[in-house]
């Protein structure tokens, strides 16, 4: 499980640790990771040109000792100072000591304040545009709001230069709590961070300035606390989570799911939800609803009912809303069940709140960013600006289990607790119907015995994964996804 916490809960742990080692020695631990990093993305350190963006606080600091190191091993290291004023002053002895340099104060003797200024400027933006590799120290999880304008402006040259970047600890301008972006902020290639992952190194759109991220094990992790802010699946823990039928299961011993989708203008979400619940580990799929025809000649194993939810048979967990249209009857019908419900698509429309939050058995609902925004009532660029707060939200209001589809799907239980982010996912997966599989393949989880936190979790795990696998760099449709789920399934496994 990757694991990240709040700034919070890492400055509690940091000032624990601190009062235990000898002075600096943390940001020691963190500038060698820093430099090897640099290092092995450079590949030959030896004459690169490496140009340090330094802002005022530690960040800088991890940043001018680790080009210290480089400079060490004969790297030409110049560091651009925000604020030379309040510049870390350990490290910038460091790195002068061994023959780094300043560029951009423009401290020429003799030169008018505005003509030392105007070179300080042409000398920065040189040493950007010239550069081997810049690595990012303007500002980490002590960063507030959005970066400032000399500081948004280094983030346009550093584009323009094209330079390999490296981000200390964050990109400097993302959110370290929520992900969230506002305005300027560094697009790395790398991104070395410390002690813990962050939230933002984890959550869209942050996540995706960070490029990939390195850890770097500065001895925190025997201080933080057992609960994370946020968790990230991994194969082994999904393989833990995998229903496997013993020698004494049946059909029903395995569980048995109810689809309660599709309609007669949308058959086809019927069949794809049926589809995914399949591949889920339920030992039978029941279906009800008005498509019953398309959904056994495609899956013959399916039973089928014409009667409503109620009377269908015994179930261990229903879905309901993919391609229901305007049927808030079986919706309302399902809900009244005293089953672990899973709810989609138009489902979420027709659920009542109130029906929702009185149910005792466990709900999951199952929004994209779309309709997440519909039910929190604001536009969609919200939600997607700030998943975190939005997933929040809808579980408060509805308390309920509430799974945020996007290219990081957050999971976050009705009682709270850590937020599970998937990022197996593939752009590729926003298709038509994908989500029909995925709340198909959710139920089917849900009926064999697995909370709606963990349902919800391996579902979105598994279905990213088998999304990657069939779409392996082209287009796929929602069946081929539904398709690559065994494969999905057993590459978790093994
Ligand atoms: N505390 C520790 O034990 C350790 C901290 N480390 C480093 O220290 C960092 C945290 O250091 P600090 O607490 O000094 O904070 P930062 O260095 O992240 O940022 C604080 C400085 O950035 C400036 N700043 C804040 N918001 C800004 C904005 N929007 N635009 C431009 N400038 C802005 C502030 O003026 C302040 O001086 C971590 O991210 C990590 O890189 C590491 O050395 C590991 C150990
Ligand atoms: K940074």
């Amino acid at each position: 499980m990757r694991t990240a916490y709040s700034v919070e809960t890492v400055r509690a742990a940091e000032r624990e640790l601190m009062a235990r080692l000898p002075d600096g020695a943390l940001m020691q631990r963190a500038a060698a990771g820093l430099a090897a990093a640099c290092a092995d993305l450079i590949g030959r350190v030896y004459g690169s040109r490496v140009v340090l963006l330094v802002g005022s606080g530690d960040n800088g600091g991890d940043a001018l000792y680790a080009g210290a190191r480089l400079a060490r091993r004969g790297a030409a290291v110049a560091a651009v100072l925000l604020a030379p004023e309040r510049v870390h002053a350990g490290g910038l002895a460091a790195l002068l000591r061994a023959g780094g340099r300043v560029v951009g104060t423009g401290a020429d003797a003799g030169s008018t304040a505005g003509a030392a200024a105007a070179a300080g400027v042409g000398a920065v933006e040189e040493a950007i545009l010239r550069a081997d590799l810049v690595v990012d120290g303007i500002v980490g999880i002590g960063g507030k709001g959005g970066l400032r304008p000399d500081a948004a402006q280094l983030v346009v040259l550093v584009a323009e230069s094209g330079a390999p970047v490296v981000a200390v600890d964050l990109p400097s301008g993302v959110d370290a709590d929520t992900g969230e972006v506002r305005g300027a902020a560094i697009r790395a290639d790398l991104t070395v961070t410390f002690g813990t992952h962050k939230p933002g190194l984890l959550i869209d759109p942050a996540r995706e300035y960070a490029g990939s991220v390195r850890f770097v094990d500065i001895g925190l992790g025997e201080v933080l606390p057992a609960e994370a802010e946020l968790e990230a699946l991994q194969h082994v823990d999904v393989a833990r989570l995998l229903p496997v039928p013993g020698a004494e299961s049946d059909k029903y011993r395995r569980g048995v799911v109810g689809i309660a989708a599709g309609s007669a203008r949308y058959p086809g979400a019927a069949v794809l939800a049926v589809s995914g619940a399949l591949r889920g580990g339920a030992g039978a799929v029941r279906y009800v609803g008005p498509a019953g025809g398309a959904v056994v000649s495609r899956f013959p194993e399916t039973l089928v009912s014409d009667q409503g939810p109620a009377k269908a048979g015994r179930v261990q967990a229903w879905v309901v809303g993919p391609g229901a249209g305007d049927d808030a009857a079986t919706v309302a019908e399902v809900l009244d069940a005293d089953v672990p419900v899973l709810i989609d698509a138009d489902g979420l429309r027709l659920a009542e709140r109130d029906v929702v939050r009185a149910r005792s058995a466990p709900t999951l609902m199952t929004p994209h960013a779309g309709e997440a925004a519909a039910l929190l009532g604001v536009a969609r660029e919200e939600v997607e600006r700030a998943r975190l707060a939005s997933v929040r939200e809808l579980a408060s209001r509805y308390g309920a289990t509430v799974l945020l589809k996007g290219s990081t799907t957050l999971v976050l239980d009705s009682a709270g607790g850590a937020v599970r982010v998937n990022a197996t996912g593939t752009p590729w997966l926003a298709t038509a119907g994908s989500g029909d599989v995925l709340s198909g393949l959710a139920g089917s989880l849900l009926a064999s015995g697995l909370s709606a936190l963990d349902a919800g979790s391996a579902a979105a795990y598994l279905h990213g994964l088998a999304g990657r696998f069939a779409a392996d760099g082209a287009p796929a449709g929602a069946h081929d996804v539904a398709e690559a789920i065994p494969g999905a399934w057993r590459d978790v496994r093994d």
